[in-house]
């Protein structure tokens, strides 16, 4: 029944394997063996058996078996939450706005661009095999208003075996680039309003009742920036918060996903809780444009589900890692203004870019750790390649720090 079989080296049977549990932000198991069956689900997971009597129960042979090296380990593929696949081509670029009139200045215009569907194959293939190379097996992506760009790329991260969401955005507000917008008549249901400011309430309402009905996923942004927090008052003045906006047009369900929230109260933060909602931390995006500074802790503690995202090209790096990374920062220098502050561990940061996604996108079923039954979906890390970016030293215990094993992925 087993086709293929991950674990350590025949010498040493060291086959390590790292994820998160609901219980362990890390749980590190070792000299395991872990057996993928047909589907390309996880059918075991052995500890300390040895091979005939496993291939006996399995079903599998020699040449099924896949070894681990001495410095190698397999993690769960990590969760982009929120990456926009249409900004990719100016990425590092145009840092100098603030959310709106980075919009207007930089985004719309180039996103208008995507209705040439060979300029939109040649930046949805670069994007969707940058994320791979990083490690992104799952990428929660927003295209653009075009349909057909949009569904290219779909096919393209299936081509690449990447798993996607893909959002054609909606919105039929822009006064700033007039034709890079649609009339409703046009959009297909994909549920992707770009976010309150650019959806009047009557998109926002067809969005939200044709997701009801189809169970579909829904994505947005909410609460980004102070500038945008205010608009939204002034356009939606019958709302409580910006959290009333989307929860009065039935866009808040447990498969809705919002980007940001720098901003949210905590009685939005409630909202988010009961209705099941999750949020998407973008923290290279947050200080890329100034936007705020997210405090995962409070989130976490009202209980609202979390998973990290690049927002490419808000945020500069397409990598996950780096999302890891900025999201300690932020969580420091939340403690340097305030000591009283509880600072993320790398344990919990290293769940978020995983099974923290996963819950995000409600794909916790299927992937995030090595359960039986979900997705073999696994990043093979090799700690010691020759020119690799770090140093090991004699005697050092490869799993010795967080830090040092995810720095290998790049
Ligand atoms: O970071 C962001 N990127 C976007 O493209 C966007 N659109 C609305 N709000 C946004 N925030
Ligand atoms: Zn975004």
């Amino acid at each position: 029944m087993c086709k293929t079989l991950c674990h350590g080296s025949r010498n040493n049977k060291m086959g390590t394997f790292v994820h998160s549990t609901s219980g362990a932000a890390v749980e590190i198991l070792q000299n395991c063996v872990l057996g993928v069956d047909d589907q390309g689900k996880i059918a075991f997971i052995e500890n300390d058996r040895d091979e005939e009597s496993l291939s006996k129960l399995w079903g599998f042979g020699a040449s099924d078996i896949k070894q681990l090296g001495q410095h190698e380990f397999l993690m769960p593929g990590m969760v982009d939450t929120h990456i926009h696949a249409s900004q990719y081509s100016y990425t590092g670029t145009a840092l100098d706005l603030p959310l709106l009139e980075w919009l207007n200045t930089y985004t719309f215009p180039v996103e208008a661009k995507y209705k040439d569907l060979e300029f939109a194959n040649n930046v949805y293939t670069k994007v969707v095999r940058r994320t791979l190379k990083n490690g992104t097996t799952t990428a929660c992506y927003f295209a653009t208003i075009h349909t057909d760009a949009s569904l290219l790329l779909g096919e393209l991260a299936d081509k690449f075996g990447q798993r996607a969401l893909v959002g054609k955005v909606c919105m039929d507000c822009n006064s700033a680039v007039p034709q890079y917008k649609e009339s409703s008549s046009e959009f297909k249901p994909v549920v992707t309003p770009r976010f309150a400011p650019s959806c009047s309430s009557s998109l926002l309402s067809e969005l939200g009742e044709i997701a009801n009905n189809n169970k579909l996923h829904i994505q947005s942004h909410i609460s980004e920036n102070k500038g945008e927090v205010e608009l939204v008052k002034t356009l939606f003045p019958g709302c409580k918060s910006y959290t009333d906006v989307y929860l009065k047009h039935k866009l808040l369900t447990d498969r809705t996903v919002m980007a940001h929230g720098c901003h949210l109260t905590d009685e939005e933060l409630e909202i988010f809780h009961e209705t099941g909602s999750a949020i998407s931390h973008c923290p290279n995006s947050n200080i890329s444009i100034c936007s705020g500074m997210l405090n995962v802790r409070n989130v976490l503690n009202h209980k609202v589900k979390l998973g990290l995202g690049t927002d490419v090209a808000a945020g500069y790096s397409p990598s996950m890692l780096d999302a890891m990374r900025r999201t300690l920062d932020t969580s420091k220098a939340l403690t340097i203004q305030d000591p009283q502050h509880k600072t993320l561990s790398f344990e919990e940061v290293f769940r978020l870019a995983t099974l923290g996604g996963s819950e995000a996108l409600s794909l916790d079923d299927q992937i995030g750790n090595f359960v039986v039954g979900k997705d073999f979906d696994a990043l093979r890390v090799n700690v010691c390649v020759p020119e690799g970016p770090i140093d090991l030293f004699p005697g050092e215990a490869v799993f010795c720090s967080m830090t040092c094993y995810t720095s290998k992925i790049i």
